[in-house]
């Protein structure tokens, strides 16, 4: 579903992703774990097709999307999570719901009818608030959110995109442990075909989420495997050290 082949992307000297592959099926939950400075973002952007790499190939459910720009890549199928600023100032978390779906079934523009008002999209709106853990939100504006529920949001307007892949950039930063039992709970209840990548640092997150872990240091893929694998890794607790120690 989603293939990443021997990517990498220098800033000057840098080389920040270095020859970066890996591979998800339909439906698998992969997390990239890695420490500070590791390349994370890095890699997030040249997925979403914010950077271009300097070699190396993504390919979306078969397709080649190197040459395609970032919403091009949403309407083949690659959802990701918006930035919080991104979120329809003024508008309910329905309204924003409703009108992301609307967009993506290009009904906005119809001359003739209100899109957000269609049946199936209000009902779709209603299922992914659910799925996002905001039913009972519905009709609060985005502004009054918490910081916790904006990010649940933000999740629930990446699924409005209908994505094939679902891509999440350290969806749990930022936010307390609550927060982020709550976060590891609702990708638990995502539909189980849905394929998932998540960008984190959080060693627990990862491991509770994933079917499988890549591990990033200094650009390199330094582990691929099950978290079960990653837990034994001597690379990833040298890696991590410092996160390992309680559990050790
Ligand atoms: N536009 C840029 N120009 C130059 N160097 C950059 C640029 N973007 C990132 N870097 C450098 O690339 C390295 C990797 O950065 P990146 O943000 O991808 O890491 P990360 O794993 O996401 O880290 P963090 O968890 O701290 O966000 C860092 O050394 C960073 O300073």
């Amino acid at each position: 579903m989603l293939e990443v082949i021997e990517l990498s992307k220098a800033f000057g000297a840098l080389r920040v992703t270095n020859n970066v592959s890996f591979k998800l099926e339909q439906g698998e939950r992969r997390v990239v774990l890695g420490p500070n400075g590791a390349g994370k973002t890095t890699l997030f952007n040249l997925l979403t097709g914010e950077l271009a790499p300097d070699s190396g190939k993504i390919n979306i459910d078969g397709v080649t999307v190197n040459q395609m720009l970032p919403n091009e890549r949403v309407r083949l199928g690659l959802g990701r999570s918006f930035q919080k600023n991104n979120l329809f100032t003024g508008l309910t978390v329905g309204e924003s719901l409703r009108l992301a779906l609307a967009i993506k079934r290009q009904k906005t523009f119809s001359l003739w009818r209100d899109g957000t008002r269609d049946a199936g999209i209000v009902e779709r709106a209603e299922e992914i608030a659910g799925m996002v853990g905001l039913t009972t939100q519905i009709d609060v504006s985005c502004d009054a959110l918490s910081y916790g529920a904006r990010r649940q949001l933000e999740v629930g307007l990446a699924l409005a995109s209908e994505p094939k892949v679902l891509l999440m950039d350290e969806p749990t930063s930022g936010v307390g442990p609550d927060m982020t039992d709550a976060f590891t709970a609702m990708v638990g209840g995502l539909p189980r075909d849905l394929t998932i990548l998540i960008i984190e640092h959080d060693l627990d997150v990862a491991f509770d989420i994933a079917d499988s872990v890549t591990v990033l240091n200094f650009g390199k893929v330094v582990f691929d495997g099950t978290p079960e694998a990653a837990r034994t890794s001597r690379e990833v607790r040298e890696i991590y050290l410092g996160d390992w120690a309680g559990d050790a």
